[in-house]
C-alpha cells in the first residue's frame, strides 16, 4: 500500500523492503537558515519561510547528522526489542501486571488535507514511515540531500523497528481507531475498572482530532459516551443523588443538593451556548450509533467473561458523571465552570490534593450527572470551548493546555427496598496532551512561547517518569509501592495527575499520533522513541473486581441495602447544607481538605472490622470499671458506717463523762457542806462512807461505758439500722 497523490511524494508505504532512495536537488531558498540556533539541537529538517509563512525545506547540516548519530545509538536497542504489547519481554512481571498499551496513529500527510493551515506540498519529499506489519512500523529519518552528505546513504539502510500493539495507518478512519483503541477498554471500564487514554505526539500530528473529533468526524470521547449509554441502557441509575467524591468515594446528596447541581449543570451548557448545530448532529448520529458503525457490540450488558453481570440482573445499576479540565501554563482549571464567564476576574486555579491512599485528584473539580450521551456531549462541546486553543504556524487551532475529560461510572447495588446503595466508583479518562513543539516549526513568540515552555516541560517530565518507571521496573526498583515513591511524579502537574493511573490499578492506552511529514521527521522520530520506552512500561494489574468485592463489608456485598452505616450518615447530613458524607474518618496526614476524609471503598471492611474490634475493647473497658466502682462505692459506705459509729460512741463517752463530772462536783459540793464549820461540831465525825460513795461512783463509769458497748450493731446490716 502506498500513501499518497503524487508519484514523488509517497510517503507512507507497507511494503517490508526499504524503499529506493530517490535522488533529488535541494530547493533553494532565499532565505537565511534562522532555525539552527547556537547550543540548541538542530532539527534534522529545518525550515525558513518561502512567503514569510510556510515552512520550507533546506539542507540537513552536519550537527543534524551528529545528532542522528546519537540517537541511532540511543535507539540501537530499541530496535531489537519486542515493544507489542502482550507479547516480548515483559520479564517476570508479565503474570501479574500488564504493560501500557501504546497505539500508533499515523495521520494522512499535510498535503492530503484539507487542513487549516496551508502547509506546502514539497516536491520531492523521501518517505519516512514504513508499515511492515500491523504492529511494526519501519522509520528512518528524511534526508533532503543524500548526495551532499553520502554518511546517511549507508544509514538509511539500517531502518529502525519500532512495535504497538497496533499500528492505525492513514487509511484509518475515526471508527477504526476507536474500534481498535477504545472498545476494548469500555468493555474493561464497564467491567469496573480505572481506565486511562491518553494522546501523545508532535503539535500537528492528530491528537485532537482523534480524542474529540473535527466536526462530524467524531473522536474517540463522542464514540464512548455513545456506546456506554448504549450498554448501559436500562440500568441507569438517574437520580443523581449518590455522588462519587475524591478519588473513589462517594457523596449521598439531599433532593436540594441535587436539585441545584442539575440546575448548574444546565446554567453551563446555556452559558457556553453550544451551536445547536453541533447537537443536533450528534443527536442524529448517536440515535443511528455512531458507535454502533464501528463495533458490534454495542448491546446491553452481555456476558463477555469480563466482569460483566449477567443481562438478566436486576441488582446493579449504573450512575454516571463527567467532570472537564485543563492544565494550562501548569495550572488546572476546571472547563465546566463559568462563574467567571463575563467578568474580568481570572479563572479560579484548582489544585491538587491527594488522598489516604495516595491517588491524586483536582480539589472542587465540578462533576455532574448525566442521564443520557446527549446531555454528556453538551457538557463536553461546553467544556471545550473554554479550552485554550491559539493558531501557530504548524496548527490553526493548536491545544495549549492538556485537557482530561472524565466519565466516572458509580455502580449501585439496588436492594429488596429498592433502596440503592454504592458499591464501587471507577473513571474513564481521556487526556488530550498539548503537542510537542519546536519554536524553530512554531514560530511562536511572546505568550506563546511561554506556552510551549510549559507544554514542553511537562512533556519531558512526563517522560523521565516514564523513562525512571521502565528503568526500575527493569532493574532492581521491582514495582512495588517503595519503588513508585522515588518516581518524581511531582515535578510537574502532568505527572502528579498521572501518578494515580502509572501507579495503580488502572489501563492505560497510549494513542501515539505521527505525522509521516517530512519536514517534522525529526520530532516523529522523537516520538517513536520516547513512545517504545513507554510501552514496555508496566502498569498495576488491575485488581479483580471479586477481590474488590470482598474488601467491601459483607453488609454490602449483599443484595439489602445496607444499612447502619449508610442511613445513618444520609439521616446525619441530609438536612445539613454542607453535602452529606457517605463514611468519616481521620483525616489525612498530609493535606487538609477542610471534609471529613471518606473512606474509600476497598478500605471500608477494614474500617468497619478496626472499629468493631474497638468497640468491643471499649465495652470491656466499661463493664470493668462498672465492677470497680461498685466496689469502691460499697467501700466507702463501709468506712461512713464505721466512722459515724465510732464517732457516736465518743459523743456517748462524752456525755457519760460529763454525767460524772456533774455527779462528781454535786458529791464535791456535798463534801464541802459537811466541812463546813457551820456544820461542824465536836460530835460529828467526817462522812468517810460518803467519800466511798464517790470513789464507787468514779468505778461506775466503766460499767456504763461497758453498756454502751453491748449496745453497739454487731453486724453491717444492724449497723445501718442501728445508725438509721
Ligand atoms: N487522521 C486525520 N485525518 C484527517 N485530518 C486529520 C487527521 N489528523 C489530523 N487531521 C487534521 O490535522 C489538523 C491538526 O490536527 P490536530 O489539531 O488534531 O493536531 P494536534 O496534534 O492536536 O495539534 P496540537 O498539539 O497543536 O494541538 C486538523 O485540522 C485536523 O483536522
Amino acid at each position: 500500500m502506498e500513501v499518497g497523490s503524487d508519484s514523488d511524494n509517497v510517503i507512507v508505504s507497507t511494503s517490508s523492503t526499504a524503499p529506493e532512495i530517490r535522488s533529488r536537488s535541494r530547493p533553494s531558498s532565499p532565505f537565511p537558515h534562522p532555525f539552527n540556533i547556537p547550543g540548541q539541537r538542530p532539527s534534522y529538517a529545518s525550515f525558513s519561510s518561502v512567503s514569510g509563512l510556510f515552512p520550507s525545506v533546506q539542507a540537513i547540516d552536519e550537527r543534524v547528522i551528529k545528532r542522528l548519530d546519537l540517537d541511532l545509538e540511543l535507539l540501537s536497542d530499541t530496535i531489537t526489542t519486542d515493544y507489542s504489547s502482550g507479547s516480548g519481554d515483559c520479564r517476570s512481571h508479565s503474570n501479574q501486571n500488564e504493560k501500557l498499551k501504546t497505539f500508533l496513529r499515523i495521520r494522512p500527510p499535510s498535503s492530503h488535507l484539507n487542513v487549516d493551515v496551508n502547509i506546502p506540498v514539497f516536491a520531492n519529499q523521501n518517505q519516512v514511515l514504513t508499515i511492515q506489519d500491523s504492529q511494526t512500523v519501519l522509520a528512518f529519518p528524511t534526508t533532503k540531500n543524500t548526495i551532499t552528505f553520502p554518511k546517511l546513504e549507508g544509514r538509511r539502510r539500517k531502518q529502525i523497528e519500532f512495535k504497538f500493539s497496533k499500528v492505525l495507518g492513514p487509511e484509518c478512519g475515526q471508527s477504526t481507531v476507536f474500534e481498535e483503541c477504545v472498545t476494548p477498554l469500555i468493555e474493561k471500564f464497564l467491567g469496573r475498572e480505572n481506565c486511562l487514554i491518553f494522546s501523545y505526539g508532535a503539535t500537528n500530528s492528530g491528537k485532537t482530532y482523534t480524542m474529540q473529533g473535527h466536526g462530524t468526524e467524531y473522536g474517540i470521547i463522542p464514540r464512548t459516551l455513545d456506546t456506554i449509554f448504549n450498554r448501559i441502557n436500562d440500568r441507569l441509575y438517574k437520580l443523581g443523588n449518590i455522588k462519587p467524591h475524591l478519588y473513589e468515594a462517594f457523596l449521598h446528596l439531599n433532593p436540594r443538593e441535587v436539585e441545584a447541581l442539575f440546575e448548574k449543570r444546565d446554567r453551563v451548557v446555556i452559558d457556553a451556548n453550544v451551536k445547536q448545530e453541533f447537537l443536533e448532529s450528534y443527536c442524529r448520529l448517536s440515535s443511528s450509533s455512531i458507535s454502533d458503525k464501528s463495533s458490534n457490540i454495542c448491546v446491553d450488558f452481555v456476558g463477555t467473561g469480563h466482569n460483566f453481570e449477567p443481562s438478566s440482573s436486576s441488582s446493579t445499576m449504573y450512575s454516571i458523571w463527567v467532570s472537564y479540565a485543563e492544565l494550562y501554563n501548569e495550572r488546572v482549571y476546571d472547563l465546566l465552570d463559568n462563574s467567571q464567564l463575563g467578568s474580568k476576574k481570572r479563572r479560579k486555579e484548582l489544585k491538587l490534593l491527594q488522598d489516604r491512599n495516595g491517588f491524586v485528584y483536582i480539589k472542587d473539580l465540578a462533576e455532574f450527572p448525566v442521564n443520557s450521551d446527549e446531555e454528556a456531549y453538551k457538557l463536553f462541546l461546553a467544556g471545550r470551548k473554554n479550552l485554550q486553543f491559539a493558531a501557530t504556524q504548524m496548527n490553526l487551532h493548536s491545544s495549549r493546555s492538556h485537557s482530561f475529560f472524565t466519565i466516572r461510572v458509580v455502580s449501585l447495588g439496588i436492594g429488596n427496598g429498592m433502596v440503592p446503595y454504592p458499591k464501587t466508583v471507577h473513571r474513564l479518562t481521556f487526556c488530550d496532551l498539548a503537542g510537542m513543539e519546536r519554536a524553530s516549526q512554531t514560530e511562536n513568540e511572546g505568550i506563546r512561547l511561554k506556552e510551549s515552555g510549559t507544554i514542553n516541560n511537562s512533556l519531558t517530565v512526563l517522560l523521565k517518569v516514564i523513562r525512571l518507571l521502565r528503568e526500575k521496573q527493569n532493574g532492581r526498583g521491582g514495582t512495588g509501592a517503595g519503588m513508585i515513591e522515588t518516581i518524581p511524579f511531582r515535578d510537574s502537574k502532568l505527572t502528579h495527575i498521572f501518578k494515580s493511573y502509572l501507579s495503580s490499578s488502572t489501563h492505560v492506552c497510549m494513542v501515539v499520533n505521527v505525522s509521516p511529514d517530512p519536514f517534522v521527521a525529526d520530532s516523529t522520530l522523537q516520538v517513536l522513541q520516547n513512545s517504545a520506552i513507554a510501552s514496555n512500561v508496566i502498569v498495576f494489574k488491575p485488581v479483580d473486581v471479586n477481590v474488590r468485592a470482598n474488601l467491601l463489608p459483607k453488609k454490602l456485598k449483599e443484595s439489602e441495602p445496607e444499612p447502619p452505616l449508610f442511613s445513618t450518615f444520609t439521616e446525619k447530613f441530609s438536612s445539613s447544607t454542607s453535602p452529606s458524607r457517605f463514611s468519616t474518618t481521620e483525616s489525612d496526614d498530609e493535606y487538609d481538605y477542610g471534609l471529613p476524609t471518606v473512606v474509600a471503598p476497598k478500605t471500608m471492611a477494614q474500617k468497619v472490622a478496626n472499629l468493631e474490634r474497638q468497640v468491643a475493647s471499649l465495652k470491656e473497658q466499661l463493664a470493668a470499671s462498672e465492677f470497680e466502682k461498685q466496689k469502691i462505692r460499697e467501700d466507702m459506705l463501709k468506712m461512713i458506717v464505721d466512722e459515724r459509729i465510732l464517732w457516736n460512741k465518743r459523743l456517748q463517752q462524752r456525755m457519760l463523762t460529763e454525767q460524772n463530772l456533774n455527779r462528781r462536783r454535786l458529791s464535791l459540793v456535798k463534801y464541802e457542806t459537811m466541812l463546813s464549820p457551820a456544820t461542824r461540831c465536836g460530835r460529828c465525825s467526817p462522812p468517810t462512807a460518803d467519800m466511798e460513795d464517790i470513789d464507787e461512783t468514779f468505778e461506775g463509769e466503766e460499767e456504763v461505758d461497758e453498756e454502751t458497748k453491748n449496745q453497739e450493731p454487731q453486724d453491717e446490716s444492724d449497723k445501718e439500722n442501728w445508725y438509721k
